[in-house]
């Protein structure tokens, strides 16, 4: 196993005091991510001193929160003692978040430093922070937000107003899980660590770039939210534009939160709909029902919450164009689904053929690709090589190596970043307000059904057609089966999933 890269901490533990105090305490986003969040952070620096207070209107008390903070930091990997100290500290507070009075009253709780966790809908975040406004706050108090920020990037410029009337941009934490990925770290040290891959970067070697993020879970009791948003709204919008970003910009100096903020407002300025042309490039479809490893699926019309009418798609395909010097001519494909039949979450960078191939040789020299595994990390080439016997038949051997993995949940690393007061990790208000004037035709031509909602059976791998043969062929060969030596054993495994990999021409509408 090739370890390339690990996730540094920018910051070393410190033992200040941060007060993390959650609105919306009482909800499934603080029970099943936050605090498990929190947990695996205290898993690996137990030091840390968080006062965590618990906001909401439910009617929980101090003891049953203290013991849900526990339960919950234990469930992340805290120890039971590191549990026992934070949650032994934390407080419950019932309380009307629109009420002035209550919310001095939570504030004057705060000890330390003060960091406000809005895990609230967004419109309920949005009036919250117009009362947050008119008090005066602790110096340094920084504000966390969930997506969606905002619900177009004329809601989302007015919310972004909105909190910078609270505190300042460099006080404000929108939070996209997908940073706290550490393969997206890793993305960035493998690009820019390696001699190797820096000069090719560009759309003079790369053909195509795929960015998908297909879930085999689907629904799972969200309907609330998620019908009102789908796929493209819920994950392309957001986290794999976010990806994108960072996979595209141009050369980082240093990893500073406000240079990386700069370079991804960079790409998403220059990035929009391949050929202005969402009719042809935005693909939508809904999961049927089916079957995912034995497990029966509803059909998504028929889970409960579910307006039918409303045309929610739990797939999305987008092609995108970087219109930028580096990137002109290249699709980036992103794509995100639930309910199919393979968990898969890759990039895949697909190059360019080589202009000449030296005349005697034969066999498979096309098709090279990189393929980044999101989950669990792992980087895998696909490569032509001469092959053991005839070594003038070429054919592709696949190159895997772990990155390594990371120390925490991805909420661990995003709340750590928060309670440090980094901003390498968030999402600066420009860049959220043009992720949604990229998408927005898209929107737009779902809303007025210029594009067909197509439909695909829960388990299957999504319409036919979507993606390339050879996407479609290394979604079907499991790149960690194969080896760095590209054994005999490991080849054939591979020859025997996958067809003959050519690329596609096309932008891979
Ligand atoms: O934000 C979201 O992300 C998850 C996928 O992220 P993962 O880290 O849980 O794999 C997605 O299922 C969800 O719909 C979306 O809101």
């Amino acid at each position: 196993m090739l370890t390339l890269m690990t996730t540094k901490p920018t910051t070393k533990p410190t033992v200040k005091t941060v007060t993390f105090l959650i609105l919306g305490a009482g909800g499934d986003l603080t029970q099943r991510l936050l605090l498990p969040g929190l947990g695996s952070l205290l898993a690996v620096e137990p030091e840390r001193d968080v006062r965590v207070i618990g906001a909401d209107r439910a009617d929980l008390t101090d003891a049953s929160f203290r013991s849900l903070v526990g339960d919950r930091l234990k469930q992340g990997g805290a120890s039971a003692a590191t549990a026992r100290k934070v949650s032994g500290k934390a407080r419950y507070i019932k309380a009307d978040l629109l009420d002035p009075s209550a919310l001095t009253d939570l504030i004057a709780a705060a000890e330390g430093e003060l960091v406000i966790y809005f895990a609230l809908p967004p419109a309920i975040s949005m009036k919250v922070s117009a009362e947050l406004e008119k008090l005066d706050l602790p110096a340094k108090t920084r504000l966390g937000l969930e997506k969606p920020f905002g619900s177009d990037q004329t809601s989302a410029r007015r919310f972004n107003k909105q909190l910078q009337r609270v505190v300042g941009e460099d006080r404000i934490f929108r939070v996209d899980h997908f940073l706290g990925v550490s393969t997206v770290l890793n993305l960035i040290g493998l690009r820019f660590a390696n001699r190797l891959l820096q000069p090719v970067w560009n759309s003079e070697h790369i053909e195509r770039v795929e960015i998908i993020y297909d879930e085999d879970l689907a629904l799972e009791g969200r309907a609330g939210y998620y019908d009102n948003a789908g796929a493209l709204r819920d994950m392309l919008q957001s986290h794999l534009l976010q990806i994108l970003a960072i996979f595209a910009m141009e050369p980082i100096a240093s990893l500073d939160p406000q240079e990386l903020a700069d370079l991804k407002a960079q790409v998403l300025r220059a990035t929009s709909i391949w050929d202005g042309d969402p009719q042809t490039y935005a693909k939508r479809a809904r999961y049927t029902a089916g079957s995912i490893a034995g497990r029966a699926v509803p059909s998504y019309a028929k889970e409960k919450g579910v307006d039918p009418a409303r045309g929610t798609e739990t797939l999305a395909q987008l092609t995108v164009q970087v219109a930028n010097n580096r990137w002109s001519g290249v699709p980036f494909v992103l794509r995100s689904g639930k309910a199919l039949g393979a968990a898969r979450k890759q990039i895949i960078v697909y190059f360019r053929d080589v202009p000449h191939l030296p005349v005697g040789f034969v066999g498979d020299h096309t098709g090279d690709a990189m393929i980044i595994d999101l989950k669990p990390g792992r980087v895998s080439f696909k490569l032509s090589m001469n092959a053991e016997g005839d070594p003038l038949d070429l054919e592709q051997k696949t190159l895997t190596a772990e990155l390594a993995n990371a120390q925490m949940t991805a909420y661990g690393e995003v709340l750590r970043y928060l309670l440090d007061d980094n901003q390498l990790l968030s999402v600066r208000a420009d860049t959220a307000e043009l992720c949604w004037k990229i998408v927005a035709p898209a929107i737009k031509a779902f809303e007025e059904d210029r594009v067909p909602l197509q439909r695909y059976k829960a388990g299957s791998d999504g319409p036919a057609g979507w993606l390339s043969a050879d996407s479609v062929a290394i979604g079907a060969t499991d790149t960690g089966a194969s080896d760095l030596t590209g054994s005999r054993g490991a080849r054939d495994k591979t020859k025997a999933a996958r067809p003959v990999a050519k690329l596609a021409k096309s932008p891979g509408a």
